[in-house]
């Protein structure tokens, strides 16, 4: 999504981080070496008397904080990009940590559900006109529009709010700027009426009622998200416009046959090509995890839009943010002290991980069910349930954990159930061993956990230790 390094738990410094912290007076391993300052005896022996109050003191320091250690649990959230780590931790943070979050860290994810239904919306539209599907949008839309009623207040038809998508969002020929009236519909057929224009909002106030809009904008999420919610809030009309004919595609029915169309072949495309392909930029993320954001926010548009608009607790959890630091979150529970870890899963970020393998008690490793037919953001031609697999291989038998018990959790099993219907388990080249019946989740979710633990060089894995998590209570484990 490209939203930059923001996560608002606490960043982890570098390993040894007091580097660059000056020495502390009195206490450096200079003093009495003939440095700078020449002592007489007696203040010689004053310095060698503080040196060894101050080494007391740092030794009490060091016993001290072994000793907090020794109780102390530390957890990583290790896995490959995309596998749900962040979201565990949310929902941990949820679980364990009553306090609320700062209006800072509620703007920064306001701003990013605004940008991810943004991101989403990109990627469906370009790819209902990629598929060919303009003409059916148009006729299908007439008839649910007469169904219901015509397009809302706005008057706006859904092929408008189509081509006013197209325009802003995916081709860029209508540029906006701050405050300036500008024209939409240089591009499809429908909405070339030269009086529609817009009005692009100034930062952070609303389109229609001129109210500061409370999210405004935030540094923390960076500036493609930044922009992202912007557009969002000069395009939410046409959105949930454009939407409305499709609500509740989640509950299976309402939704255009077009766009459901377009929505299953977008997944399959980001499965089994190149975002490149699509001329709309590589976030990084899949149609898949657009699905979740099309489900869950869509439907929410005009909530998510508004001036008072404070993003809910669902909201935060859902919100993606792709991990660029490594996170910690404190926490006491029975009166025993966590530390738990996120990481940033792409190849990219894992080279910070090593600067956390340091007393580890457990791993959790978070691994994507539902990623067996699709490949990596970041290498095309890797299956992501390859990689994972790869990477367990890797952290299970790195020494850095001889000690510590991993966990795998196994996550997105909604998605999972939905995809084994028409994605054939076998008929992935890496996965073509599988023998079970198709369209099974039972046998499906045994094969794949039999991989994870082909990937041990002995095998001690206990099966308490694999979860598969449910997709509305991450972490309730069945
Ligand atoms: N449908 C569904 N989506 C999920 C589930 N768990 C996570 N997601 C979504 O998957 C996307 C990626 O989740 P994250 O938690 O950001 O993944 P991550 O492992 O932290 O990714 P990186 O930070 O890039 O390493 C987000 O849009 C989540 O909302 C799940 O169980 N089901
Ligand atoms: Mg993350």
């Amino acid at each position: 999504m490209g939203c930059g390094s923001s996560s608002p738990q606490q960043a982890v410094p570098p390993p040894g981080g007091g580097g660059a912290t000056p020495p502390a007076p009195g206490g450096g391993g200079q003093s009495g070496q003939g440095g700078a300052y020449p002592a007489n005896n007696a203040n010689a022996s004053r310095a060698r008397g503080s040196d060894i109050a101050a080494n007391n003191g740092v030794d009490a320091e060091l016993e001290r904080a072994r000793a907090e250690d020794e109780g102390k649990i530390k957890m990583l959230l290790l896995g490959a990009g995309e596998s749900g780590k962040s979201t565990i931790f949310k929902q941990m943070r949820l679980l364990y940590n009553s306090a609320e979050r700062t209006d800072d860290d509620l703007r920064m994810y306001g701003v990013v559900a605004r940008s991810n239904i943004v991101v989403a919306v990109r990627k469906l539209c370009a790819h209902l006109r990629n598929l060919g599907l303009e003409e059916e949008l148009d006729r299908e839309s007439r008839d649910a529009e007469g169904e219901s009623g015509g397009g809302g207040h706005s008057g706006m038809s859904v092929r408008q709010a189509y081509d006013e998508l197209m325009a802003y969002l995916v081709d860029n020929t209508a540029n906006a700027a701050g405050g300036m009236d500008v024209k939409c519909g240089t591009v499809g057929t429908t909405s070339q009426d030269p009086s529609f224009s817009i009005k692009y909002p100034p930062l952070d106030d609303d389109l229609n009622t001129g109210k500061k809009d409370w999210v405004g904008q935030s540094p923390r999420a960076g500036l493609a998200a930044n922009n992202d919610a912007k557009l969002f809030l000069a395009h939410h009309e046409s959105i949930r416009i454009l939407w409305q004919v499709n609500i509740h595609f989640f509950y299976g029915w309402g939704l255009l046959p077009c766009v459901r169309f377009a929505l299953l072949e977008s997944c399959w495309f980001c499965i089994t090509m190149s975002h490149e392909n699509i001329g709309i930029g590589d976030d990084g993320d899949s149609m898949w995890d657009g699905y979740l954001i099309i489900g869950e926010y869509l439907d929410d548009v005009s909530r998510i839009a508004s001036p008072d608009y404070k993003p809910t607790v669902q909201d935060v959890l859902i919100a993606r943010v792709r991990t660029t630091q490594v996170v910690m979150e404190k926490y006491r529970i029975d009166g025993i002290d966590f530390e738990v870890y996120d990481v940033g899963g792409q190849r990219s970020e894992r080279r910070k991980w090593i600067d956390c393998f340091d007393s580890v008690t457990a791993v959790i490793f978070v691994a994507a069910l539902s990623e067996y037919d699709q490949y990596l953001a970041e290498a095309k031609r890797t299956n992501r349930m390859v990689e994972a697999l790869e990477l367990f291989r890797s952290v299970c038998n790195n020494r850095a954990f001889s000690n510590t018990s991993i966990m795998l959790f196994l996550n997105k099993k909604d998605i999972f159930t939905e995809k084994i219907m028409y994605s054939d388990i076998a008929a992935q080249r890496p996965f073509c061993d599988y023998a079970g019946p198709t369209k099974d989740f039972d046998h499906g979710v045994l094969y794949f956990i039999q991989k994870f633990k082909d990937c041990l060089i002995d095998d001690e894995f206990n099966d308490s230790f694999i979860h598969n998590l449910k997709r509305s209570g991450f972490l309730g484990a069945d």
